[in-house]
């Protein structure tokens, strides 16, 4: 039996701005499950990050909020995005136990789990070097170690990857899925690469141009023990590829449209 962490039912959300009403999200009902693994995508500007934070409980003041939403069922949240950076006058190390000396574990507890976590994921032998002294990628990897070190039960990623090169991403999709496996927990991820999306989730929301809408939810029947890159050539892969391509282009033409008219008036 699956269990609801998230419920969203007709959620709009507008933001003030320079006196002027912006609605960035329409009518929004969804359901997300305890454990899930799921991708919100759509154009530019369509109100991604405004319902991952709507899901983290991080609405700014004056932002109008109908409709209703629940996410009682989380405890915890890891919240992973782009422009996130890792403590610079801090270790590997220290920069991975922050979180839990923030949480008052003991020091030994907290260091003895960083060094666990860090030799698990391909991180052993760099505890005590810096940020600088890593790659991008590796800098991502301690970023998702840190973010999962204190246990959420739901972790957002908010086009965590979007800054890497192609084949660096590509290696991170696949410390994704094998951190959402090992760990059990939910992830929600916000990305513009819909095969990032579809090689990492299990369901797909596509979103509308904005005010973001639900137009579709794609069902990935694609098995859970999968590589994110070897699966690009598997043909149901394929298939939901370019339903989804051709979903999307739909949606940003029909905001070119509405600019072009715009422009027009
Ligand atoms: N604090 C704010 N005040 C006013 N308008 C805002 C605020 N935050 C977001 N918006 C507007 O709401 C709309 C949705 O923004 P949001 O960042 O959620 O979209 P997004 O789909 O994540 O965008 P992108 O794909 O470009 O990152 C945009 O038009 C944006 O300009």
């Amino acid at each position: 039996m699956s269990t609801p962490m998230i419920t969203t039912q007709n959620l709009s959300i507008s933001y003030w701005s320079k006196n002027k009403r912006v609605e960035a999200l329409q009518d929004i009902s969804l359901t997300i499950n305890a454990g899930e693994f799921v991708t919100l995508i759509g154009p530019s500007g369509c109100g991604k990050s405004t319902l991952l934070n709507v899901i983290a409980g991080l609405i700014r003041p004056g932002t109008d909020v109908k409709g209703t939403f629940n996410n009682s069922g989380i405890k915890e949240i890891g919240y992973l995005f782009q422009k996130q950076t890792l403590l610079p006058w801090r270790t590997v190390l220290g920069n991975v136990t922050a979180p839990l000396e923030i949480r008052g574990v003991p020091r030994n507890e907290g260091r003895e789990k960083a060094l666990a976590l860090l030799a698990k994921y391909g991180l052993y032998g760099f505890e005590q070097s810096f940020p600088r002294e890593l790659s991008g990628g590796m800098q991502q990897r301690v970023l998702l170690i840190r973010t999962l070190i204190y246990e959420p039960d739901v972790v957002l990623l908010d086009e965590p990857l979007s800054s890497l090169d192609a084949q660096t991403r590509a290696l991170l999709q696949d410390e994704f899925l094998r951190l959402w496996r090992d760990t059990g927990c939910t992830f929600i991820l916000v990305t513009h690469d819909l095969d990032e999306a579809i090689a990492l989730s299990q369901r797909v929301f596509l979103l509308s141009s904005r005010p973001g809408k639900i137009v579709k939810e794609f069902q990935i029947e694609l098995p859970t023990e999968r590589s994110a890159i070897a699966i690009r050539t598997d043909p149901r892969f394929q298939k939901i590829q370019r339903e989804m391509w051709s979903d999307l282009t739909a949606q940003v033409l029909q905001q070119q449209d509405r600019g072009f008219a715009l422009f027009k008036t």
